[in-house]
């Protein structure tokens, strides 16, 4: 099957000019097809501030009232979106930005069931593989903003390391599938504040012996839970590392590779 390479791009990258621009020239110079997914919540965070909306996060998920979903819908699905397509055309690939709601290419519902009202949150429902594999057949790449949407007119915010999951799991029946998930640092570390410590495999044991020490914590819980998650739907590999090191973490030449068994 033809590979095809889904990243993730870190929210602390994309909110350092300089390094989301190196990011996005070796993103461009990464041959084959490839799709791009973002996020922006410090920015989002930033504005709200600036805008007196108040913010509150739980396990790493934004509680999204009426105000909170246009700004991040004007956030992610705007700025920050339009100026990586920009930047990736000015590296001379030609890109296209879509979010969950343009050509129905994700579709979701607002989460129900959960103990707290997540407000405008969306889980995934389905991916528009159609609408994606044409796209890619093209040569166009596709960047995504985790805006989200229900089919009945409303917009949904779901968390951009999910997205990432579900558009590598829905294309997995087409293409042999990597995900990458890239951040500001080497990887999944033993400690969270030193590089040098890489941790070359996690798999499921040892990541519940991490967790458990308190070793993996915040958001590399959800993360790493995506990428087994992606492991146990057809997902070829997950590599987590750092974006400066984009073109080792595809060839499986630095950062954390997931294993999905022990
Ligand atoms: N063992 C670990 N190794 C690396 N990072 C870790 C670890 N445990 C917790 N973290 C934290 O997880 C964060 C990455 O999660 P998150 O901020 O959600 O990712 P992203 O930058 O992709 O949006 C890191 O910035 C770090 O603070
Ligand atoms: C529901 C939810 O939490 N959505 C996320 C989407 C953005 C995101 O995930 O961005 P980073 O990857 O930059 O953190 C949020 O609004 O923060």
């Amino acid at each position: 099957m033809e590979q095809l390479i889904v990243i993730k791009i870190g929210g602390n990258i994309i909110d350092d000019e300089a390094k989301l621009s190196s990011f996005l020239k070796t993103f461009a110079s990464v041959e084959g097809k490839k799709v791009l997914v973002h996020g922006g919540g410090k920015l989002a965070t930033r504005l709200s501030a600036q805008l007196d909306i108040p913010q509150q996060m739980v396990e790493g998920r934004r509680i999204t009232d009426a105000e909170t979903l246009k700004v991040v819908t004007m956030v992610y699905a705007g700025f920050v979106n339009k100026n990586i397509v920009a930047q990736l055309q000015a590296a001379g690939t030609n890109a296209i930005g879509i979010c969950g709601a343009d050509g129905n290419a994700i579709l979701a519902h607002k989460r129900r069931g959960a103990a707290i009202d997540y407000g405008f949150v969306g889980d995934v429902d389905a991916i528009n593989t159609d609408l994606f594999q044409t796209l890619l057949n093209q040569d166009i790449n596709i960047v995504v903003a985790p805006i989200t949407h229900d089919a009945q007119g409303q917009l949904l915010n779901t968390n951009a390391d999910t997205i990432a999951q579900e558009i590598a799991k829905g294309l997995s029946q087409a293409f042999d599938v990597s995900l990458v998930y890239s951040f500001e640092k080497s990887g999944v570390l033993r400690n969270a504040e030193d590089d040098s410590t890489v941790i070359n495999e996690i798999n499921p044991v040892s990541y519940q012996q991490l967790k458990a020490e308190g070793a993996i914590f915040a958001g590399m819980i959800p993360k790493l839970d995506n990428a087994f998650a992606a492991l146990n739907s057809g997902v070829q590999k997950v590599i987590i590392g750092k974006a400066e090191e984009l073109g080792q973490l595809i060839k499986g030449q630095a950062g954390t590779t997931i294993r999905a068994e022990a």
